[in-house]
């Protein structure tokens, strides 16, 4: 039987392959590590406002801001933050995952790790919970990205409900369960009625 090896990216070949199958915009070498990159915490954040959240429908939410001199977040809260960073990436496999330092503080993102499409376009949606309150700061360096080859064919097919995301995304399930963009665009003036007023 043939072995199939599945090979993930080194610092180097990440770098190597930029602005060819990866891009990471903004790029700071210094954030590369042997076999990842360091992805950075926008400075927004959106909790959700529904005490029961609900699969079948789009939930209401709040947008936060993380000032300079940092927000403290709470257990039992989950936050939904994004990268600051666009991220592209053709015929590998993009994983994100919480820093190890990171985890050492309690506070713990996409458990498990985010796989992402081959051909995911788009900044990544960062879902946030901690073990005890821990104070946090815009553009910390909170998760990282690898990158892995794919065996077999893998033609790429683009998340219908997340790619070229640009926002931080709440979940568009609903979708799923055939409720329609009326329901969304419910959601978005909810929205910008919560940021005009705040
Ligand atoms: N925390 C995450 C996880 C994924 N993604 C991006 C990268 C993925 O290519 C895309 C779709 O992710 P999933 O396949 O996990 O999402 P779903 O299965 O829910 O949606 P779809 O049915 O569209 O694939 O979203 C993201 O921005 N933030």
């Amino acid at each position: 039987m043939k072995e199939t090896q599945i090979m993930i990216l080194s610092g180097q070949d990440i770098q190597s392959r930029l602005g060819k199958d990866i891009v990471i915009d903004p790029f700071d070498p210094s954030r590369l590590s042997p076999n990842s990159y360091n992805l950075t915490l926008h400075d927004e954040l959106l909790v959700y406002e529904e005490v029961v959240l609900d699969s079948a429908s789009p939930n209401r939410y709040r947008r936060l801001t993380i000032p300079e001199e940092g927000l403290t977040l709470q257990p039992g809260t989950l936050y939904l933050g994004r990268t600051t960073e666009h991220t592209e990436t053709h015929g590998l496999v993009p994983i994100i995952q919480g820093r190890s330092s990171v985890g050492r503080l309690g506070l713990f993102l996409n458990p498990g790790g985010s796989l992402g499409h081959a051909g995911y376009r788009g900044t990544w949606t960062l879902e946030l919970h901690c073990v005890q309150p821990v104070r946090i700061y815009p553009h910390i360096q909170i998760c990282q990205i690898t990158y892995w080859e794919i065996s077999g064919d893998s033609p790429e097919e683009a998340s219908e409900k997340y790619q070229n995301s640009n926002d931080i995304q709440p979940s568009l399930m609903h979708r799923e369960l055939g409720f329609d963009d009326r329901d969304t665009q419910l959601e978005l003036g909810f929205d910008e009625a919560i940021r005009s007023t705040s």
